[in-house]
């Protein structure tokens, strides 16, 4: 059902730029069925750089991770464990990333008309026993809800030489959220991207580390009497 919401425009990809050989695919995937997952889609230096980036950081500068947003923000350890630390673009790396997604963003916004207006992420850490409950990234509009809803998630991991018997796998599921339609091993340079409302998803725990980065491309929450981003 989803997919149908998405108009795909195969004619205007000749018109894009960018050559990056796996942005076709994603958007090809979103478009027929509202997930991708591209094995070894992130250059490896960049997938590496980023990983010591985050090792770089003390542990103390990462916050435990919440659900909600602002006021609904709430920490609950029996929905999701990991802790989080927001990418601002403080390195190379970082902004080399940054810019990945920035290309990721215009390309579906031209092939399909989505309309992503700004980009956050944050890197994750789940430890040993860490999870993330089964859970959508965000909620179809309600008419009620103001702001820049998150649209498009997009998910990158960064450990090297994850195993099955690391645990730690992502469990895509169908719309109804009853059957599990794929397993993705959290492995460096894999690149998940789907439609926030509309693919529930879980992480299952970790047996060790499992490093990653999550990401949204969020609307244009723009109102009469208030900008975007808020201030
Ligand atoms: O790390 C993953 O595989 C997914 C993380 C996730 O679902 C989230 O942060 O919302
Ligand atoms: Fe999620």
């Amino acid at each position: 059902m989803p997919a149908l919401s998405l108009t795909s425009c195969a004619g205007a990809d000749s018109a894009v730029s960018d050559d990056n050989p796996y942005f076709a695919k994603i958007a090809d995937d979103l478009a027929n069925r509202s997930w991708s997952v591209i094995n070894a889609a992130l250059p490896p230096d960049m997938s590496l750089g980023l990983l010591s980036s985050i090792q770089q950081h003390n542990e103390a500068e990462f916050t435990e991770a919440g659900t909600g947003r602002s006021r609904d923000h709430q920490i609950n350890p029996f929905v999701r464990r990991d802790r989080i630390r927001w990418i601002n673009g403080e390195n190379l790396t970082e902004q080399a990333w940054l810019e990945w997604a920035s290309s990721l963003q215009h390309y579906l916004n031209r092939r399909l008309f989505l309309g992503l207006f700004s980009f956050e992420s944050h890197y994750a850490h789940y430890g040993s026993g860490d999870f993330y409950k089964k859970h959508v990234d965000a909620f179809r509009p309600n008419g009620i809800e103001r702001g820049a809803r998150r649209e498009v998630s997009l998910v990158t991991y960064l450990n090297p030489a994850w195993q099955p018997e690391d645990g730690g796998e992502l469990l895509i599921y169908d719309a109804s959220g009853q059957e599990v339609v794929e397993r993705v091993l959290p492995r460096q340079g894999t690149v998940v991207v789907f439609l926030s409302t509309e693919v529930p998803h879980e992480v299952l725990p970790a047996k060790r580390d499992r490093y990653s980065i999550a990401g949204w491309f969020r609307l244009n929450g723009s109102q009469e009497d208030r900008p975007d981003p808020p201030s």
